[in-house]
């Protein structure tokens, strides 16, 4: 009686004490008790023999009534919750245990458990007892009342917007992941994460460029900061063809000085980053038959997979956000998704997109991508195939007014880029700070 009331005190003033001295020992337990049956009953066990003999003339097969589980190592506490190692048996992939890890969470009783494969042949199962993003709202302290001086120096490619579960920075760096696909349903915090990168260049002498062919319903917030802008599909095919040139123009600069890129060379260019709102509206079309239509879409898809081809070294970068994204769209989607290296998917409507998203490059990210809710705004799973592993991640809350006023207070930065008008913006286009060609 006395331990229990013991217990209770100690869980009320100090709940990471009573974890490392009590909730740990009972969790371990739990967790010991039912790994054999879990995973005999989510086929995460193994035959020693092979699952088919022959008896008489004939081959039997069937499942041995003793098999072989993957043997646990023993459970590190963390402040949150712990953390246990397994080896894989032979055959066995880190996303069969993904599967499984909504039943761990229900077994072990715990808030979620996460399966990352940081060493091939291992899998780190993470157990937590809450969600370490939960009422984390990041907010950026240089965004409020955006300053009028830019940073001097040149643009650094490597922006923080958020934070990850592990409480480290989520950076987002451009030299080593030049592309990015952005994922979420409605009301997800798509609009609001790429708030928070635009708000980020916008101090920098970045060329900013916009395709968002819902009319420019989104994008217009960042009109006096973008050296191009295009909200119809013709519009978007002149855009896309412009940037073709000045990516030409760069590869040829680049031969000339007998340099393999942009940064090698002695005045570079100012990087340009293309951020498309909706990129599955560059792949549909509303009448099939319409030739001059189909004609557009498969110009335009072409101009766009082949600048994320051949743009990384020449300082392109192209940002693509969306609701979904599906191998429905044609194979210029999966095309364009092989050169998208860095993923964010937020919550999603459904598992095919949530797939799509990671699961050529972390399948077992997919499960948790599809365990965000649609009111955990904001946060996403994180990856990139350049990365050790994916993890979860909240983005920086980032207002349409303060990407509205980053815009507007270094619109002057703007540069122009060869072949391309700026768009216009209550009713002045102010002369450019740098520019090329
Ligand atoms: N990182 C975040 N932290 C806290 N709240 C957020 C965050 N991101 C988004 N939200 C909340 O979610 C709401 C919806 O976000 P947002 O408009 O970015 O979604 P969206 O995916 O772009 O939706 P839509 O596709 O409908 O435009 C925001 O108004 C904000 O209140």
């Amino acid at each position: 009686m006395l331990w229990l009331a013991a217990g209770a005190v100690l869980r009320h003033r100090s709940p990471v004490g009573y974890w490392y001295v009590v909730g740990y020992s009972l969790t371990w337990f739990r967790i010991t008790r039912t790994w054999r049956a879990l995973c005999i009953e989510r086929g995460l066990s193994v035959s020693r023999r092979a699952s088919q003999a022959m008896v008489g003339d004939l081959i039997v097969r069937g499942q041995e009534v003793r098999p072989v589980v993957p043997r646990l190592w023993i459970g590190r506490p963390t402040r949150n919750g712990l953390r246990v190692r397994v080896r894989l048996m032979p055959g066995q992939t880190p996303e069969q245990y993904a599967q499984c890890a909504e039943a761990l969470m229900h077994a072990w009783r715990v808030y979620s458990v996460r399966i990352t494969s940081p060493v091939r042949g291992l899998i780190h199962i993470e157990a937590m007892l809450s969600d370490p993003l939960a009422g984390v709202v990041v907010r950026d302290p240089d965004a409020l009342g955006a300053g009028a001086t830019a940073p001097a120096g040149p643009p650094v490619m490597v922006l923080v917007v958020g934070v990850t579960e592990k409480a480290t920075s989520w950076l987002m760096n451009f030299r080593l992941t030049p592309h990015w696909l952005i994922v979420g349903a409605t009301r997800s915090g798509k609009s609001t994460l790429i708030h928070a990168i635009v708000t980020r260049f916008a101090p920098q002498g970045v060329a900013l460029v916009a395709i968002d062919l819902k009319g420019g319903l989104e994008l217009n917030v960042y009109r006096p900061r973008l050296s191009g802008m295009a909200t119809t599909r013709a519009e978007a095919v002149e855009l896309l063809e412009a940037l073709c040139d000045v990516k030409d123009e760069r590869t040829h600069l680049c031969n000339v000085a007998g340099v393999r890129s942009v940064w090698e060379l002695e005045d570079p260019p100012p990087p340009i980053v293309l951020v498309i709102d909706e990129v599955a509206e560059l792949f549909l079309v509303t009448n099939s038959r319409d030739r001059d239509e189909v004609a557009l879409r498969d110009r335009s898809v072409a101009l766009l997979v082949k600048l994320a081809q051949l743009g990384a070294a020449l300082d392109i970068h192209v940002i693509a956000g969306g609701q979904r994204f599906g191998s429905d769209l044609g194979s210029g989607a999966t095309l364009l998704r092989s050169q998208l290296a860095g993923r964010v998917c937020l919550h999603v409507a459904d598992g095919a997109t949530a797939e799509m998203t990671l699961g050529d490059i972390w399948p077992e990210a997919v499960v948790a991508a599809q365990m965000i809710r649609p009111d955990e705004q904001g946060i996403a799973v994180i990856a990139d195939s350049e990365g050790s592993s994916w993890v979860r991640a909240r983005a920086m809350f980032t207002s349409v007014d303060e990407a509205a006023d980053a815009a507007r207070t270094y619109s002057r930065l703007t540069p122009t880029l060869p072949g391309i008008r700026r768009p216009e913006f209550g009713g002045a286009v102010e002369d450019s700070g740098g520019g090329e060609g």
